[in-house]
C-alpha cells in the first residue's frame, strides 16, 4: 500500500470540504480523484502534502504516519506533486528547471557550494544527465536552452512533470495536468503518464477531462460536496448511477461519458 487516507475530515470555518473520506492507493496504480466544481480534490491534495492538517483523520505513507510532517519532508519521503496552476521558474531554462526538481537529492551542503570539490561537479554532472533523460521522455529534447515561459502550453505542462519526477518521486500527485491542453496535447499527455507508471511511479491523478480519466485510471474515487460518492472502476464509474446524476447536474464539460 503505497498510501493510506484513513477518514479524513477537513472544515474551513463552517464549510465542510471533506467529510470522512477514507481511499487505499495501491503501488504501481494510477489512481483519478474526480468530481464537480468545489467537491474537495484539491483540498485533499493539500492535506496529503500538508500544506495544512486534517480537521481529524490521518495519512500514512507506506505504512508511516505522515500527518504533520512539514510538507518538505513530505517531498524527501518521496511524494511529488504539481499544481493546477502552472509553477515553474518562468525565466530559467527548461533544463535547469528540471536541474533544479532534482536538486533535493543532492547531497552538497553550504561549504561544498562555495569551494565546489569534485564530488559536488560530479554530482552536478549526474543531475545535469539526469535532467537531460527528463526533458527526453517528456519530449523536449530540443528545448533545453528555451526559457521555459517561450514554451508552448502543453510543452510547461510536460515540463513540470519532468521536474516532478526528477526528485525521485514513489508517488506523483497531479492536479489538472490536461487543463486547457488541446487533443494533441491531452494525448502527449496520456502517453507521458503511462511512461512515469512504467517507471515504477504511483501516479494520484485529479482531472476533469473524463475520456482522459476513463482510459488513463486504473481505479477511481469520485467526490461529491466533499463526500465519497463511489469508487471503482473507469468502467463501474461510468455506470454508477448517483455518478451520473452527480455529473449530469453539474457544468456540461464535467460530463462522464
Ligand atoms: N483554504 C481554504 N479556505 C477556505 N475554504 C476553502 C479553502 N480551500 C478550499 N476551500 C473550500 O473547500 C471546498 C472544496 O474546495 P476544493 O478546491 O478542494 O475543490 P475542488 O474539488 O478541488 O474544486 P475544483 O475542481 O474547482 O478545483 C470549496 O467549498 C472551497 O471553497
Amino acid at each position: 500500500m503505497v498510501l493510506e487516507i484513513k477518514n479524513i475530515c477537513k472544515n474551513f470555518g463552517g464549510i465542510s470540504a471533506l467529510t470522512d473520506v477514507s481511499i487505499r492507493i495501491n503501488e504501481g496504480e494510477i489512481y483519478g480523484l474526480i468530481g464537480p466544481n468545489g467537491a474537495g480534490k484539491t483540498t485533499m491534495f493539500n492535506i496529503i502534502t500538508n500544506m495544512f492538517p486534517p480537521t481529524t483523520g490521518d495519512i500514512t505513507f507506506f505504512n508511516r504516519r505522515i500527518t504533520g510532517i512539514k510538507p518538505h519532508n513530505i517531498t524527501d519521503l518521496g511524494i511529488c506533486r504539481t499544481f493546477q496552476n502552472i509553477r515553474l521558474f518562468s525565466q530559467m531554462t527548461t533544463l535547469e528547471n528540471v536541474m533544479v526538481g532534482a536538486h533535493c537529492r543532492s547531497k552538497a551542503g553550504v561549504l561544498s557550494g562555495v569551494f565546489r570539490p569534485k564530488s559536488q561537479r560530479t554530482e552536478e554532472q549526474q543531475i545535469r544527465e539526469k535532467a537531460i533523460e527528463l526533458l527526453e521522455l517528456v519530449g523536449l529534447s530540443e528545448y533545453h536552452d528555451v526559457v521555459s515561459e517561450n514554451l508552448a502550453y502543453g510543452q510547461q505542462r510536460r515540463l513540470e512533470i519532468a521536474r516532478a519526477i526528477a526528485s525521485d518521486p514513489k508517488l506523483l500527485l497531479l492536479d489538472e495536468p490536461a487543463a486547457g491542453m488541446n487533443e494533441t496535447e491531452t494525448a502527449n499527455l496520456f502517453d507521458l503518464i503511462k511512461q512515469v507508471q512504467a517507471r515504477g511511479v504511483t501516479v494520484l491523478i485529479i482531472e476533469h477531462d473524463m475520456p482522459l480519466v476513463m482510459k488513463l485510471c486504473d481505479r477511481i474515487t469520485v467526490l461529491n460536496f466533499g463526500k465519497k460518492l463511489a469508487e471503482g472502476t473507469p468502467e463501474e464509474i461510468q455506470n454508477n448511477p448517483a455518478v451520473i446524476e452527480a455529473y449530469l447536474g453539474s457544468e456540461e464539460d464535467d460530463e462522464i461519458a
